[in-house]
């Protein structure tokens, strides 16, 4: 199981040092003149997992399919384990990628699928088998080998992709929506699987997901499009840093509103205190802007209430989970 503390401390310990496996530099897209990327740039170290996140219609896929060659960019340019975009057969060599969760053939069974990538990779049968092999024991489907895919859970079908993507021991590996209709533990064990890749393989993943507390518990960096432009880059501590204000929501009984008011509005790192929602007893606090993970403000909002021995309902950090950057961030960029 991943916690987002472990996420977290990994994130802090775990500064990026290391060349970029892929580079993309001013990416560009059209479809009939209606323009569906208009600038993508950012870069990926190995072992590291990127978000790919946006609002339907950001240009998450467009992007992808060109990453990926499937596409060409009219303008722009990519290089991935210093390969350059303008050979695609090379490039698609050193990436792997998840194939749609009904791309699989159900009368093969999960050994057979792999050896048939392996060998169309260049690896001889036996060598496609050994692969295969190992490949189906590192995503836990050692078991089911046998089994024709067809007999196959959808979680299956997911971890044999994963497998299929690591044939070539790939550079890159692209997860579009990997965790879709998969239960809690399922998609907990595939996220476990996805940063495992990541860290003991040394591969890069892109992970496109629309679940933000998913790509915040196991994603190193994040990418955010909107409208086909970038909106947000970064590791996701410093993007979550990016949301706008900084402040604190705090519920208190009805009856000491007003009091908490007077003690939070005498404290010197509070800009505002504005109460919420007539008769619910919640007051928001405005908070000068501190460093990223700086609590201190927040901190001392508390110490003030408990102090004044006022009952603290609910307490809730504003501004610091990657969904209210998200939100705010492709809104501004629609308006
Ligand atoms: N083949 C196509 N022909 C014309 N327009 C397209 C085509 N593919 C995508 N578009 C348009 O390009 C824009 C970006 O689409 P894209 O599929 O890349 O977004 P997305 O971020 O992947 O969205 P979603 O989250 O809904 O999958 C959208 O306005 C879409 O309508």
């Amino acid at each position: 199981m991943i916690s987002e503390n472990d996420a977290a401390a990994r994130r802090a310990s775990d500064p990026v040092t290391q060349e970029p496996i892929l580079e993309a530099e001013h990416l560009k897209k059209s479809y009939g003149g209606r323009p569906a990327l208009r600038d993508l740039s950012f870069t990926l170290a190995p072992g590291r997992i990127l978000g790919f996140l946006g609002p339907n219609g950001a240009g998450k896929t467009t992007s992808i399919r060109i990453l990926t060659t499937i596409l060409e960019p009219d303008e722009g340019h990519f290089a991935i384990a210093g390969i350059s975009s303008r050979y695609p057969e090379r490039i698609r060599a050193r990436i792997g990628v998840l194939p749609e969760s009904q791309g699989y053939p159900k009368e093969m069974t999960g050994i057979d699928y792999l050896v048939y990538f392996g060998q169309h990779y260049g690896w001889t049968s036996s060598e496609a088998r050994q692969i295969g092999w190992a490949l189906l024991e590192v995503v836990g489907l050692q078991h089911r080998a046998r089994s024709l895919i067809g007999s196959y859970s959808r979680g299956m079908r997911q971890r044999l992709g994963i497998a299929r993507a690591l044939v070539n021991d790939p550079a890159v590996v692209f997860l579009d929506e990997p965790t879709l209709g998969l239960d809690p533990r399922g998609q907990q064990e595939l996220l476990a699987l996805i940063r495992r890749i990541a860290r003991e393989r040394g591969a890069a993943v892109i992970l496109c997901s629309h679940l933000l507390s998913e790509i915040e518990s196991v994603c190193d960096d994040v990418v955010i499009l909107s409208v086909g432009q970038v909106v947000a880059r970064g590791s996701v501590t410093e993007v979550i840093g990016q949301a706008r204000g900084n402040g604190v929501r705090i519920q208190v009984p009805l009856s000491a509103v007003a009091e908490a008011e007077q003690v939070l509005e005498a404290l010197p790192d509070v800009i505002r205190v504005v109460p919420k929602g007539q008769g619910s007893g919640w007051i928001q606090v405005e908070l000068l802007d501190g460093a990223p993970e700086d609590n201190t403000a927040n901190n001392a909002v508390l110490e003030a209430l408990i102090q004044a021995k006022i009952p603290i309902l609910t307490f809730e950090a504003e501004g610091s989970r990657l969904q209210e950057v998200f939100l705010q961030l492709t809104e501004e960029a629609i308006r």
